[in-house]
């Protein structure tokens, strides 16, 4: 199997050992996680307090509710949208177009969840049944990964990925295979990557803060942290919906089992750790270290969205007043590289002021326990595995010009540290 650039792409997460590795490794953790957040030790290092049977995982009711919430998400995507933007020139020299109406869904899921908790839906139960709900939404994500991937084989060579199409089946199931795959108007990985995990994570959030309301009398004040900056995450996410046409994953990554799972089971099961964390082990927490707490969230905030909106600006418009006095170095492809503003501090502050943000999440579960900063040291792992593929990315797009940024701007995430 030819891959599309005629040349093989090197293989990445360690290749086909790798995939099926992270194939059964993030699974496993994922339910590892669920089961010690809810344990009196709650030791992220520890043995999970039991084995769970089939018969407490599965469960046809978790299913129906899976696709329930798919075929609502998938609904409110379809709802006339206030923009349709254009995606990044393809191979073809064609673009896609997208609907911007993320946050309208979030705007209307939270109206029917509202409308929903006032007419007696049992919100506060979903923790009870979170096990078999990431069960079925694993399942989902594997079938769906398999018919993607069959997908995958009528595509035309001009609509796979860069990556995934090394002709390993382990391999490319994992990375996947198709760049975009849609039917119709309807892309399935710019749906899934945004719409229904994040929602159903800050909805997993919710039905948390509402259980321990129902518990204790009221919400603690971590708990309220941590919605509050979850929320403030995933709303950021879906007002800047456009952004996301510009990351790595819409880009560059085909659509597999890495990226189904990720945005389907992982982000709503494993992001919501904390609050899951606080429903069993309720920590103090008084004013001012909360407000101090709420500083660190805020500066890690303001770098990421500072950045991240300052490169989609130059990106969309180069001479846009906000970006048009940066210095810039030229690059052979036409396209340049800032290098002064968040740009010219470290090559990826985005991350910087994303990792901040995810040890704020973390503080208002105390320093006593190790399981509430998994998300930090994950995303670290993460970040830095991705910063380091990107890097290869752009060294292989921009040659010299970027060996140049690289010399201008030597600190990758961290300055003067990393
Ligand atoms: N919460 C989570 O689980 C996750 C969150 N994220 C977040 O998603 C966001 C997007 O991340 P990601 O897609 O990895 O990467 P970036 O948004 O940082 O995009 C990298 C691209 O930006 C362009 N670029 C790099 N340097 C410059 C420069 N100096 N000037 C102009 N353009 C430049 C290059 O593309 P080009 O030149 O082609 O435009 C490069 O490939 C980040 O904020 C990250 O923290 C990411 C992963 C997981
Ligand atoms: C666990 C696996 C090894 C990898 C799975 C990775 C995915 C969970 C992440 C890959 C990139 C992501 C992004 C976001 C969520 C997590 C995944 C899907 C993002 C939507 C979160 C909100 C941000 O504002 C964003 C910039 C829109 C993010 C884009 C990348």
């Amino acid at each position: 199997m030819a891959s599309p650039q005629g040349s093989r792409a090197p293989l990445e997460f360690g290749g086909p050992l790798g995939a099926a590795a992270l194939m059964l490794l993030l699974p496993v953790t994922m339910f590892h996680l669920l089961l010690v957040a809810r344990s009196g030790p709650a030791r992220l290092l520890g043995p999970p307090p039991y084995l769970p049977g089939l018969e407490e995982l599965w469960s046809p009711w978790a299913l129906l509710l899976c696709l329930t919430w798919l075929g609502l998400q998938a609904a409110l995507y379809l709802l006339p949208a206030r923009k349709v933007a254009e995606g990044q020139e393809l191979k073809d020299k064609s673009r896609l177009r997208y609907p911007i109406n993320g946050f309208q869904a979030l705007m209307l899921t939270a109206l029917l969840v509202g409308l929903g908790v006032s007419a007696g839906l049992p919100l506060s139960a979903l923790p009870e049944i979170l096990l078999p709900l990431a069960f079925a939404a694993t399942l989902i994500a594997f079938i769906f990964s398999l018919l993607l991937y069959l997908k995958a084989l009528v595509a035309p060579a001009s609509a796979l990925a860069p990556g995934g199409n090394s002709g390993n089946l382990i391999y490319d199931f994992f990375l996947g295979r198709e760049l975009n795959p849609r039917i119709c108007s309807f892309d399935f990985k710019y749906f899934c990557e945004l719409r229904p995990g994040l929602i159903g994570w800050v909805l997993i959030n919710l039905a948390l803060l509402m259980q321990e309301a129902e518990l204790r009398g009221s919400p603690s004040l971590a708990m309220w942290l941590v919605n509050g900056f979850q929320l403030l995450y995933v709303g950021d996410a879906l007002w800047y919906e456009e952004a996301v046409l510009t990351t790595m994953d819409i880009i560059h990554d085909g659509f597999g089992f890495m990226l189904a799972f990720g945005d389907l089971a992982w982000v709503p099961f494993t992001y919501s750790l904390q609050a899951q964390f606080l429903l069993y082990h309720p920590q103090p927490l008084g004013w001012p270290l909360a407000s101090f707490i709420c500083l660190i969230n805020a500066v890690g905030y303001y770098i990421f969205r500072g950045a991240n909106s300052q490169k989609n600006t130059f990106r969309k418009n180069p001479s846009d007043p906000r970006v048009a006095d940066l210095e810039t170095i030229s690059t052979a492809t036409g396209r340049r590289l800032l290098v002064s503003g968040w740009w010219g501090m470290v090559r990826h502050p985005n991350y910087l002021g994303d990792l901040i943000m995810a040890l704020a999440w973390s503080l208002p579960c105390g320093v006593f326990h190790l399981l509430p900063y998994f998300y930090l040291l994950y995303f670290t792992a993460l970040l830095v595995h991705r910063e380091d593929r990107d890097e290869r990315q752009c060294l292989q797009k921009y040659g010299l010009a970027w060996r140049e940024y690289c010399r201008r701007v030597p600190y990758r995430i961290v300055p003067y540290v990393y």
